[in-house]
């Protein structure tokens, strides 16, 4: 075998040697370019699914908190417009201010959600004014337990107001005599006018409306598990926060410290940048709406509050999910991994078995299986090839016909393992002998032809004798007469053909048997 065929059957083997290797990884390459689309694909469907979420959830919570104070007002309104007040205020009717009493009691009763319900004159004075009791009642006051209420600024701003107006005030906490009411009592005031049908200012109706109901609607937001819900005035103090001992930082001097505008300057401006939106932080998602504290525009409402609900998602919780996520596929990886590793190994190895028996069926297709040769097919096509040469360069071109004697008898005394060896001998000899750019092949039982480039025909005769003494040589070392009969021809002309020669030779080769079997007996 040549060098370069050497070579090329080592690169063959290698490359064989690799494919159970290159497809296992492959396969498993494939298996994470796939779960690497799977995450980013299901990774941004949960951001999607959040922010829609999120969204949704604040203008849900948005809208709740407008029909509550839209309710509020409603019953305000009732009362206040109601012929009663009107009554009662312009003392037309004694009985007038007993039945509205009844019916702001009722109202109270009803909602659960009223701290305080009153009437007021035209000079700040209560005329009316139930309180709510512990049991969710309403007590009507005494009048000895009315007071003049015509500093408060929510009386002043209220009675300023154009008729059936409504006034709010900021939501904060009740104070009593100066002082924050204990415990904190969050309210939100809700005023208006009363005036005659000729436009006189009769009174005020005013209602303290419960924080705390808001505080109910909040806590029946959908929040996901680890999410952070506030509610923000305008200058960023917290109306609430998951944890309460942070609210009220304008009205409690130890908690004025706590505000998400000082907090979170930068998460503040962009909170101010828009009404409704989200960005994104190092600490994590923001979701918020900025809007009036107001009922809806079916009210006439002069003056209102601006608040913030604002929706915090921790990065922590982002992460977490992106880890699940994670923790899910690599869990899928390690699954798969190993059954690809092997399913490609297995090709792999069936793939090269295949190559294997292909490149065998086609190495025995042109060569003969007990001596390695090439056989006829394999070296007449060489030999045609040279022929080509020849007619082109006209270097001289021979050919070698050889034929081993009496195998026949060796088989019949010996044995057809003595017959072999003898055959295999001869190849032998001949691969010995020959240069690495001639080419031999056995072509019968026999029979071997060896083609000669660039060797005349004295050359060729002179390379057959050496085999033919090798041969012999080899008989010799296990006390056998081997011998072989030779001969030679040159391609002659462009007339000449590759059949012509080896018919020559073969013709040279008998007459040289027939000499032999003159001078040597056998
Ligand atoms: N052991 C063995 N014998 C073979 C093989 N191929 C062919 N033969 C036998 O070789 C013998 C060839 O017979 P012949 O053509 O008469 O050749 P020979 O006996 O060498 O006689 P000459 O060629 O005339 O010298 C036949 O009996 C074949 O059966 C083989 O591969 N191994």
């Amino acid at each position: 075998m040549s060098e370069k065929t050497k070579t090329g059957v080592v690169a063959n083997e290698l490359r064989s040697n690799k494919k159970p290797w290159i497809y296992s990884l492959g396969l498993v390459l494939f298996l994470l370019c796939v779960l690497t689309v799977i995450y980013n694909n299901a990774h941004n469907k949960i951001i999607n699914d959040r922010a829609t979420k999120q969204f949704n959830e604040v203008a849900e919570m948005r809208q709740k908190i407008s029909e509550e104070i839209s309710a509020v007002a409603a019953d305000l309104v009732y009362f206040s417009h109601s012929s009663l007040a009107l009554e009662t205020l312009a003392h037309l009717d004694p009985s007038a201010k007993e039945y509205l009493a009844s019916l702001m009691r009722k109202i109270g009763e009803l909602k659960k959600s009223f701290d305080q319900i009153r009437v007021l004159d035209a000079k700040g004075k209560e005329v009316i004014r139930l309180n709510q009791r512990a049991d969710q009642t309403m007590a009507i006051l005494a009048e000895t337990e009315l007071q003049n209420k015509s500093d408060r600024y929510y009386f002043k701003d209220a009675s300023a107001l154009p008729p059936e107006h409504i006034y709010l005030s900021r939501f904060d906490l009740n104070q009593e005599n100066g002082q924050v009411q204990l415990p904190l009592n969050p309210v939100i005031r809700l005023a208006t006018p009363i005036h005659s049908a000729a436009g006189q200012l009769l009174g005020v109706g005013l209602l303290n409306y419960r924080g705390n109901r808001l505080y109910e609607l909040l806590n029946k937001m959908s929040v996901h598990e680890g999410d952070l819900v506030y509610l923000l005035n305008d200058a960023g103090y917290y109306l609430w926060h998951p944890n309460h001992s942070k609210e009220w930082g304008f009205m409690l001097p130890e908690r004025s410290a706590f505000n998400f505008a000082k907090d979170n300057p930068q998460a503040w401006n962009l909170i101010h940048a828009e009404e409704t939106g989200s960005f994104s932080l190092a600490s994590g998602e923001y979701y918020f709406s900025t809007f009036e504290l107001a009922p809806s525009a079916d009210f006439k409402v002069t003056i209102s509050e601006k608040i913030t609900l604002l929706m915090h998602v921790p990065s922590r919780i982002i992460d977490e999910s992106s880890h699940l996520l994670l923790v899910g596929l690599a869990l899928v990886f390690l699954v798969l991994a190993p059954i690809l590793v092997f399913l490609g190994w297995k090709l792999g190895v069936s793939q090269n078995r295949q190559a294997q028996l292909l490149s065998k069926l086609a190495f025995e297709a042109r060569h003969d299986a007990l001596t390695g040769l090439e056989n006829r097919k394999a070296i007449m096509e060489h030999l045609e090839r040279e022929v080509l040469r020849f007619y082109r360069n006209k270097k001289p071109l021979s050919v070698g016909f050889i034929d081993v004697n009496y195998l026949k008898r060796v088989n019949d005394r010996l044995g057809h393992e003595q017959g072999d060896e003898m055959i295999k001998g001869a190849a032998k000899a001949i691969l010995d002998v020959i240069r690495c750019s001639d080419n031999a092949a056995r072509i019968g039982g026999d029979e071997f032809l060896i083609v000669l480039p660039e060797c005349s025909i004295d050359g060729a005769n002179q390379t057959m004798q050496r085999i033919e003494k090798m041969f012999a040589s080899f008989g010799r070392r296990i006390n056998a007469d081997w011998s072989l009969s030779y001969g030679c021809s040159q391609l002659e002309n462009d007339d000449d053909s590759a059949e012509k020669a080896v018919a020559r030779a073969d013709a040279k080769m008998y007459q040289f048997k027939q000499a032999q079997r003159q001078t040597v007996k056998p």
